[in-house]
Formats: C-alpha cells, structure tokens, sequence
C-alpha cells in the first residue's frame, strides 16, 4: 500500500464520523488539550532525533513562522463533508510536493499542517504522519503545530477578557490569576457589565412561578410565560428569555425538538423523541430532589458549549434555520468555551455516579455521540469548575426566606457573595468575573441592579490603572451584636470551608497583626492555612484533595 493510501484510509473513516466529534470538544482537544500538548512535545522529541538531516538547508523558523501566519488567515471549510473534500486534496498536494524532493520540503509540510487543522483526531494523524511522511517534512510539521499551540496558549489573555471590558488577566502572587484595572475609575462607576454564561434559579424560587429562569427578572403573577415542556417548573418573563433558554441549553436538556439544525440533523431527531422523554424525566426528577444549583448549571454548561460548536459548523450567516443558533457563537469563534474553562481553578469534588449518568442519557438520547463530550472525570471538574467560581445574585440586600439547609458545612452550597449565599435567588457563572480574587475590603463589588442576572461591577473606591480588582466572596459585614473578632473569624471560616484558602487580604492581615489577643496569628495557623490551599493546586493537578474540616485550620479560638 503506498502511504498516500494509507493516509487515506486511515484518516478518512475518521473524518466522515467526525461530525459528531466536532460538535462537541475535539476541535478545541485538537489545539489545547493538555494529553496533546504532551504527545507533542514527545513526537517533537522523537522527530527531532531521527529527522534526516536536512538536504537543500533547514527550514527557517522566520519562514515558518510566516509560513504559519498565512495558513491562519486561511479560511476553513465549515461542513464536515467539505472538510473531508479539503483533507483529501491537501494530503494529495502533498503527498505530490513531497516527492519533489527537499526544495518542496515547506509547501509539502504546510499542506500536511493544512489538512491536520481540519482533521478531528490529530493526535492519531500525527501517528499516520510519522509512520508514512518523509521524517524531515514531518519535523517541519511538528514544528508548525508547536509554534500554533505555543501561540494559542500563551495568546489567550491578549483576546481574554475583551478590551472594552476595561480590565485584563495578570498574573498574581504564586503565579495566581487576577483581574486588573486597564484604568482609572472613581468610587461608584461601573466598571464592567458581564452577561452570565449559564444561570439557575434556586429551585424554591423557581417552584414559585415568580422570577425568569433564564435573565432572572421578577414576574408579575399571572404573566408568566411557561416552558414548551415544563419539567423543571421554569417560567420566563418574555418571548426572548424562552427562546434564548431553549436554544441555548433547555431544549437539548429538557425538549423535544431537533437539537441540530435541518443542514446536520439527517433525520436524528425523528427517532430519538420517546428515548429524549424517557431520559428526561429521571434527569429532571433527579434535579429538582437535590434542590442545587451547581449540577443544574453543568447541565446548562455542556447544553451551551455543544450549542455554540454546533453553531459554528453552520455556515456564516445561512438562512432562517440558522438564525436561532448565531447569537451563540462566540465573535472570537477561535477559543472556545473549553479554552475558558480550562483555565479556571477549583476543588475537586466528588458528585455521585448516577448524577452525570442521567445527564449522559439525556445528551445520548438527543443525539446518538453526545455522551462522550462528558465523561464522569470532565463531570466532576466542571461541577468544581463550576461550584468554585460561580455568583449568587442577589436583588436589593436579597431575600430573606430562602429554606435553611440541613446539610454538614462541607456539602452546603456556596456562591460568591457578599450577601451571602442564603440572600439570593439563584446562581450564574460568569467568565470574566471568575478571575476576581477575594477581600474582606474589597475593591469593587457585584451589583444586579439592572433586576437580571447581568452583572455589573461597580468600584467601591478609586481604582487606578493596574490596581487589582477584588470583590468579597462573602459577608464581610459586622452584624448587630457581633464583636470584630468574631466577625472575622465568621469571614474567615466561610473562606476555609468553601473556598479553601486562609485570607491574605490587607484587612485579615492588619487586623490579625492588630489583634490584642492575636490567637490567629499563631504557627498552627500559618500551617494550616497554606495546606487549605494545598487542595486547591492538589485538585488541578488532577491529585486528590480534600481537607475533611476546613474550621480546624483556622486554629483555636
Ligand atoms: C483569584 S483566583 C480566582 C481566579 C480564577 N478563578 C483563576 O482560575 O485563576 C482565586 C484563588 O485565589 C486565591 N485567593 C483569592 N483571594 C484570596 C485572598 N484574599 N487570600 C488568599 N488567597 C486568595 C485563592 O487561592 C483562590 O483559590
């Protein structure tokens, strides 16, 4: 079998059963993932040993570094059968470049590069790659897809967050992420408006017909407009909400209709409804008796993620069929939601089997492939991902009438609040807004004042540019009857049981160096404060994690 056929029939099975892949995260594996990087790095290794040397000179890393730029300003093919056309033809320029000899060695590897930038599995190309290119064009290759994912790594906060967000992502103490401001602002002025990723009512509120499941927005009774299929109880206060909801996550999770549009549906969705219902129902059932929002909003996450590469399979601006799916698709369409979230710190956290299970079925009933875009590991990070960075809205002071939870404080569900979790209506996740760090006097602070889940950031005094931006994850406030220490011993304890660090803002430290009786500052302390966050870094390594109670660390009293 020459190579050419072997590339051919290799890689082709995989391009046509791609579509599915695609839709869900092995574009974005393709470029970032972690296990790729490694082969990469290992491929790159082995190439570099066993690469012929060079005959008509080595390929110049200014020359492929312009070579590269110009491949990125290529447009791809949208669909998966013009993928498929695309991967044909550049594997045969090529393989016909390559035969050349050495003077052809960049164009034949820029086209190899070409067809690898379309190709679902590139981990498994590489491997056909290496097994049937000529070793130095395959270096050349290597080389380029480095130089891409090094650039898609490390250029990542040049786009993230937007600029007119007037904030970036700096690196802080221990190489920690932090929101700066990128300028000045006075004490009350808005610093940024963030639109949530996903949101959830808390599931009492939502049983009470009387706020938007999607914006969040008080409804008047007896307007309420209801879900199509109601099985969470969602009610929405406009035509708008619903149909954002629904295609943004409710009907893939909770509906009936085709989840792919007509262009890539080939009739899935006709044979699957009867499974869709039977798998929803447990699902829904399953929610609403764990009464959190946390597994509610993975849900919504995973709806949300396939629905925006769904839309970007489509192409650009295509008829009616399409318009329902475009305001989905993020403007800077080359990172994805995954390149998000990838980049988030969490605990891990142990949810039970049966939770991403009935999801899975839910996801595999609506489109035969879905579940492999969610495996219990993936699961269990995004629910940490989740659970560790999202906000609990709040309208006003908040409310006061929430059900008190009976759970042991590790299981009680936290949000980032400086009301408290126990004042808000429901909980949303929101990108830019997961990178603010905590203080207990904090610089800026989260404000819904718009009566949605919009949130918007509002300085609490001056901010000049490059100062960090912090908000207060808890109640920081002094209660009626409560003495300063005990104030701060209450802040400083909702912080090791739910976000697992010791409180190093400038009011902890000066208070606790001011303190008379100064018990907090003790060694045992120091200590243990620094293996509270141990969990943290241990759980994004991937290791186990878990200090069993947190108030143990906080020293005596
Ligand atoms: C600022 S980051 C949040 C940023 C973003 N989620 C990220 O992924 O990088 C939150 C982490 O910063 C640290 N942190 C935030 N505020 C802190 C504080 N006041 N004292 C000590 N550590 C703090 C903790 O390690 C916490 O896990």
């Amino acid at each position: 079998m020459s190579s050419r056929t072997s590339i051919y029939t290799l890689a082709s099975v995989t391009v046509l059963g791609g579509l599915l892949a695609y839709v869900v995260y092995f574009d974005y594996k393709r470029r970032n993932d972690a296990e790729f990087r490694r082969k990469l790095r290992k491929e790159k290794k082995k190439a570099n040993k066993t690469a012929a040397r060079p005959q008509g000179g080595a390929v110049d890393a200014d020359d492929l570094r312009a070579a590269l730029a110009k491949v990125r300003t290529e447009e791809l093919p949208a669909t998966p059968e013009e993928k498929e056309q695309y991967f044909m033809t550049q594997v045969g320029m090529a393989e016909e470049l390559a035969a050349q000899g050495p003077a052809f060695r960049l164009p034949a590897a820029l086209s190899f590069y070409r067809a690898l930038r379309v190709y679902p599995s590139p981990v498994e190309l590489i491997m056909i790659y290496q097994k049937t290119v000529p070793e130095d064009i395959f270096k050349v290759i290597m080389d380029l897809t480095n130089m891409d994912v090094k650039d898609r790594v490390e250029g990542y906060y040049n786009i993230f967050p937007p600029k007119s967000m007037n904030v970036s992502v700096q690196d802080g103490k221990d190489k920690k992420k932090i929101l700066v401001a990128e300028k000045d602002f006075e004490p009350g002025d808005v610093i940024y408006k963030e639109e949530p990723i996903v949101t959830a009512l808390d599931l009492d509120i939502q049983a009470q017909d009387s706020h938007c499941a999607h914006c969040f927005r008080s409804i008047q009774k007896g307007v309420a407009i209801k879900a199509d299929i109601d099985r969470l109880g969602a009610v929405y206060c406009s035509k708008d909400c619903q149909l954002k909801s629904k295609v943004q996550s409710e009907n893939l999770l909770f509906g009936l209709d085709a989840v792919l549009p007509p262009e890539l549906d080939s009739g899935i969705s006709d044979l699957s409804k009867a499974d869709r219902e039977q798998a929803q129902g447990p699902f829904a059932d399953y929610l609403k008796s764990k009464g959190k929002t946390g597994p509610i909003l993975v849900a919504r996450l995973v709806a949300r993620a396939i629905a925006i590469e769904t839309g970007k399979l489509l192409p650009k601006k295509s008829g009616p069929a399409a318009t329902d799916l475009p305001l989905l698709v993020d403007d800077n369409a080359d990172y994805s939601l995954y390149d998000h979230l990838e980049r988030l710190r969490y605990i891990e956290v142990n949810p039970p089997e049966e939770e991403n299970k009935l999801l899975t079925k839910v996801l595999a009933a609506a489109v035969p492939g879905l579940e492999q875009s969610i495996t219990d590991e993936r699961y269990a990070m995004y629910l940490g991902k989740v659970t560790y960075n999202a906000y609990g809205v709040c309208f006003g002071g908040g409310r006061d009438d929430k059900p008190v939870s009976s759970e042991r404080p590790e299981d009680k569900e936290r949000t980032r609040t400086p009301y408290g979790t126990s004042r808000q209506v429901g909980s949303g996740f929101y990108l830019v807004s997961s990178y603010i760090g905590h203080s207990c006097a904090p610089s800026a602070r989260p404000s819904f004042s718009s009566g949605t889940a919009e949130l918007h950031l509002i300085a609490t005094r001056k901010l000049k540019k490059g100062d960090e931006i912090t908000v207060s994850y808890v109640d920081v406030s002094q209660h009626d009857g409560e003495a300063p220490e005990e104030a701060r011993r209450r802040r400083r304890f909702e912080l090791a049981w739910g976000w697992r660090f010791r409180c190093e803002c400038e009011r902890c430290v000066s208070e606790t160096k001011d303190s008379k009786d100064n018990k907090e500052n003790d060694v045992g302390l120091e200590k243990d404060g620094s293996k509270v966050e141990d969990v943290v870094q241990r759980a994004e390594k991937g290791g186990p994690g878990g200090v069993q109670d947190p108030s143990q660390l906080l020293g005596p009293d």
